[in-house]
């Protein structure tokens, strides 16, 4: 039981290294291929101890990827972590049961050093074989449990650098998850913006539309710097229309005349939904008579629809332009002019004439 949970540990130990299974890696290769050098034997190995089976990392003459465990030589770095096994002749120790083969042969002699975590914990271990009986010099028994540390500092900085890889990618994923929240709070905003300036029903731009862009400096400039047109329309009748064809068909027309309006003017002309069936028209680098003409195209467009009943609106334009008066006065002369032309019988466009 309590060997159990010790080696329930120590497997846990080596899964964190995520190295079993992996593709060799030039690191480890060299570190065999050192060791063989320095302990003059044609085989050498780093193997690590996973589950039931000796999985090598690293290996030199060794034909096999892998090992059962239980055949293996690997049990001492568990039961004498501290301990380098050397074993002189393993033809005389029948109970080494070695299937392993060296080329080919049969392997005689083995020297083998434990892989062990921080904690302790024996990971695997660094080993070299040879068909002959032998032994290792002191030197090179030295050099050989060095290589192992070696091997244990580059399984830690291979962890680390894995560990570095997962938080950078944990931290990549996190910036993305920000980015795509502040995207869509960006939208969310905008969806807000449109909807508060601008008039569900005709998508033209409503009042609080036009407040918000008067107070942009842009339109601002447009309207103090040069001489613009301002057009008041309603549609006439409306509450007869209504009345009579039901607000359902008042709504198609409302949208009807938006489009015509928009159809009329420029890109950077300004149509605002003003009112219930007023609409507000800002024809910015424009003088009365070209107002007047749009106005007029507007008004025959509308006139000319054919949406189940005959449609007409009103039209009153006024002109401001740089220095004197505010576009509130200008505004104030086009609802004068508007009224003017619903009283000569609507219908129509009228210009404002008030000397000034
Ligand atoms: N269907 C519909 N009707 C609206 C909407 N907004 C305002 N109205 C109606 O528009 C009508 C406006 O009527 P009035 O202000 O009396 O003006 P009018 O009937 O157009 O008369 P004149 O302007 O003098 O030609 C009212 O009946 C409102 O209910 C809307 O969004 N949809």
């Amino acid at each position: 039981m309590l060997f159990d949970a010790r080696e329930a540990e120590r497997q846990a130990a080596l899964d964190r290294y995520a190295i079993v299974d992996t593709a060799p890696e030039q690191a480890f290769d060299d570190i065999a291929r050192l060791a063989a050098t320095l302990c003059n034997t044609p085989a050498a190995a780093i193997s690590l101890i996973d589950h039931d089976r000796l999985w090598f990392k690293a290996r030199l003459g060794i034909d096999q990827p892998q090992l059962v465990r239980s055949r293996s030589l690997c049990g001492h770095a568990i039961d004498a972590p501290d301990e380098t096994l050397v074993v002189h002749d393993l033809a005389l120790h029948p109970g080494y049961a070695q299937r392993r083969r060296l080329g080919g042969q049969r392997p005689r002699f083995y020297a083998g050093v434990p892989l062990l975590s921080p904690e302790g914990h024996a990971l695997g271990v660094v080993s070299v074989g040879d068909v002959e009986p032998r032994t290792l010099t002191p030197a090179q028994l030295e050099g050989l449990r060095l290589l192992t540390r070696q091997t244990q500092h580059l399984l830690e900085l291979r962890r680390y650098l894995l560990e570095q890889g997962r938080l950078l990618s944990a931290r990549d994923a996190e910036a993305r998850d920000a980015e795509h929240a502040r995207d869509a709070l960006q939208r969310r905003h905008d969806d807000l913006e449109y909807t508060a300036t601008h008039d569900a029903l005709t998508g033209l731009l409503n009042r609080a539309g036009m407040t918000r862009l008067r107070a942009q400096a842009k339109a601002r400039g447009a309207l103090d710097t040069t001489r613009y047109v301002l057009a008041l329309l309603d549609i006439d009748h409306f509450k007869q229309i209504n009345d009579r064809q039901g607000h359902l068909f008042g709504d198609r027309a409302l949208c009807a005349v938006a489009d015509a309006i928009t159809r009329a003017i420029r890109g950077t002309d300004i149509a605002v939904r003003y009112g219930g069936e007023e609409f507000l028209i800002v024809l910015p680098d424009t003088r009365l008579d070209g107002g007047a003409e749009i106005a007029e195209r507007i008004r025959r467009q509308v006139e000319a629809l054919e949406i189940g009943a005959m449609i007409t609106v009103s039209v009153g334009i006024a002109d401001g332009g740089p220095g004197g008066e505010t576009p509130e006065a200008v505004f104030e002369r086009a609802d004068q002019a508007l009224y003017r032309a619903k009283a000569m019988g609507r219908n129509r466009v009228v210009a404002d004439d008030t000397p000034r």
